[in-house]
């Protein structure tokens, strides 16, 4: 059974709705008297209501087809109508003109025509246009308009005699014949369309189409999933790939990291709107290992970093020289130097020599990665279906022994093809050989071309360039209060080890940028953050003698041991340091 509503805009046609309504068996017709608006907002309910079709007339359907999505029949003003009204204005005195919509003033004006009556017609397409038509019609003598409800209201209020054109039982039926037709067809499209939405919501892909405004128009289930937390219209990348899309006309493969997700993106130009298609691979179930806060398995620098390498040491030319060289080559390359040393530079400098195109660094994190993790790589191809990319495997003197034979086997995997590899260890990598905690076979398959970085304390003269160079990075975030470091300062600076190298060094200097008084960094003030430094390494140095995996009564019994060593056993000394009293420590020691 059809179930449609007929939103009618004036009394009579009520009247004669209800009557119509007796006689059919197949349409359910719900009858509502509505104008204009009014019409528009009941329609809109019935939609939510699950009608399958609406009927109206005039003004009141032209609005309310552009209000909702299922069909809107119009009761159309039929060649009967416009004759018995105009049969009936013939009897009135004074001009009379037509003003409507052009569903009424179309036949209208034909009829007019035919019959050789002297009847103006005026097609409106906004309600708010009758008044000026009408106005104008007044000042030229007219004093009878026909027409729609809006009609008669506007002729109501400028003192002229309106009259309504009214629907008769064949433009009634016609309209029943016309929704049979409309929701037949309506329902072979919706089963169509509810088919290829079930397919598409099958589908793995999450996909989206979007419109020219990089607005969303389609997303299918997955898609909605995957992004219902992320307002995917504000990530700057997707924007930027349906831009290209739009503009090239031409399908793209892009990787693109979306709220720390990597995913294979499939953008594809269809007519004026682009389609995308997000594939997802294991690696998108990478997210945090446990104990490392906000760290990510896998980065993805799609434009990875160009800070330029400093250091005038001869170790540093060499770096660069081989940087150089290596860069044309294809071989995996093993970075090796202490921590914050700046393999990770390197190895992004590399990247930049040896990529062809746009594609991203893929960085693995093996300080992070999990063991379930990489073999769920592994599981997924993760390495043969990037192998035209370069894959940086940070850290990965960190991998387990487990880990280390998981990897092994993908690189001894002849039938498959490898990616560019860059590595980066620390540089005790033969002494860890030595004593079997790093696998032989994986350092000789990666380590056809090495690059050491030696400490920052073997090459201080380095750090005359990098000061001045890490002042004027600060500038941007910081302003330019700071233009440079006193001499005696930068040799104080210079007689310190630098354990964490470059990236300590990095850190210092921005500490110092902030904590400086004037123009220069004065000697007094390296002294200082010096001080805090040193401090902080010997707590550094006193933690790792804790073994943070018990529970927190054993680790503060730890503490508590530690500063009373420190402290040479005399309690009161250790209390005070503590903040508790001596009955307090006493109590704690005997626990
Ligand atoms: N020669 C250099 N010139 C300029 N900046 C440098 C240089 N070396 C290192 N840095 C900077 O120092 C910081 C630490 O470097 P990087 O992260 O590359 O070291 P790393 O050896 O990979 O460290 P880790 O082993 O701790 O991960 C970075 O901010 C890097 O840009």
């Amino acid at each position: 059974m059809i179930k449609a509503l007929v939103v009618v805009p004036y009394e009579g046609l009520l009247e004669m709705m209800k009557e119509v309504s007796q006689e059919v068996e197949d349409i359910e017709l719900h009858i509502e008297l509505g104008n204009l608006y009014e019409g528009v907002a009941i329609a809109k309910n019935a939609e939510n209501e699950g009608y399958h079709v609406i009927i109206s007339r005039g003004g009141t359907a032209s609005m309310i087809q552009e209000a909702v999505s299922i069909p809107v029949i119009d009761i159309q003003v039929s060649g009967y109508d416009v004759l018995r009204i105009l049969t009936l204005v013939k009897g009135f005195s004074g001009k009379a003109a037509i003003v409507g919509f052009s569903n009424i003033t179309q036949g209208a004006a034909t009829i007019c025509k035919l019959l050789d009556l002297d009847i103006k017609t005026l097609t409106i397409t906004k309600d708010n246009e009758v008044k000026g038509k009408l106005t104008g019609l007044k000042k030229n003598g007219y004093e009878v308009v026909i027409g729609d409800v809006v009609t008669m209201q506007a002729a109501k209020q400028l003192g002229m005699t309106g009259v309504l054109i009214t629907s008769g039982k064949e433009a009634i039926m016609d309209a029943l014949e016309e929704t049979r037709r409309s929701y037949r067809l309506f329902s072979r499209l919706q089963r169509d369309i509810t088919l290829m939405e079930t397919i598409l919501d099958s589908d793995e892909h999450a996909i989206g189409v979007f419109n020219q405004d990089e607005k969303i128009v389609y997303g299918n289930e997955r898609f909605h999933n995957e992004f219902h937390w992320l307002n995917l219209d504000n990530a700057t990348d997707v924007k930027k790939l349906i831009q290209e899309t739009t503009l090239t006309n031409e399908k793209q493969v892009k990787l693109l990291y979306i709220n720390n997700k990597l995913w294979k993106i499939t953008s594809c130009p269809i007519k004026d709107k682009v389609a995308l298609f997000f594939e997802k691979t294991h690696s998108n179930q990478i997210t945090t290992h446990s104990g490392q806060a906000n760290q990510t398995a896998i980065e993805l620098h799609t434009s990875a970093s160009r800070t330029p390498i400093s250091g005038k040491s001869e170790a540093i030319q060499k770096v660069l020289e081989q940087i150089d060289l290596y860069g044309d080559r294809e071989e995996p390359i093993w970075i090796m130097g202490e921590q914050g040393n700046g393999k990770e530079l390197v190895a992004h400098s590399i990247y930049l020599k040896r990529k062809t195109a746009d594609e991203p660094l893929i960085t693995l994190r093996c300080d992070v990665i999990s063991a379930e993790q990489l073999k769920d790589l592994i599981k997924d191809d993760f390495f043969q279906k990037y192998s035209n990319r370069i894959i940086f495997l940070k850290n990965i003197d960190q991998l387990n022994s487990y880990m280390q034979k998981e990897l092994l086997r993908v690189l001894k995997d002849e039938s498959e093809q490898k990616p560019q590899w860059i590595v980066s260890s620390k540089d005790n990598i033969e002494e860890r050989i030595k004593n079997k905690t790093f696998h032989r076979e994986l350092f000789r398959l990666l380590s056809p071309l090495q690059i050491q970085i030696p400490p920052l304390r073997e090459r201080k003269e380095d750090m005359e360039e990098l000061v001045p160079v890490f002042i004027s990075d600060l500038h941007p975030k910081y302003g330019n209060k700071v233009v440079g470091i006193r001499d005696d300062a930068l040799e104080q600076m210079m007689d310190y080890d630098w354990p964490g190298n470059v990236g300590q060094l990095k850190h210092v200097m921005e500490q110092l940028f902030l904590e400086s008084q004037s123009y220069y960094i004065e000697k007094a003030e390296v002294d200082i953050v010096f001080k805090r430094l040193k401090q902080q390494e010997k707590w550094n140095d006193a933690l790792s003698y804790i073994d943070i995996s018990g529970t927190l009564e054993e680790i503060e019994r730890q503490v508590i041991t530690k500063v009373l060593e420190d402290e040479g056993m005399n309690q009161s000394r250790a209390a005070k340091r503590l903040g508790i009293n001596r009955s307090t420590l006493w109590r704690k020691l005997k626990e």
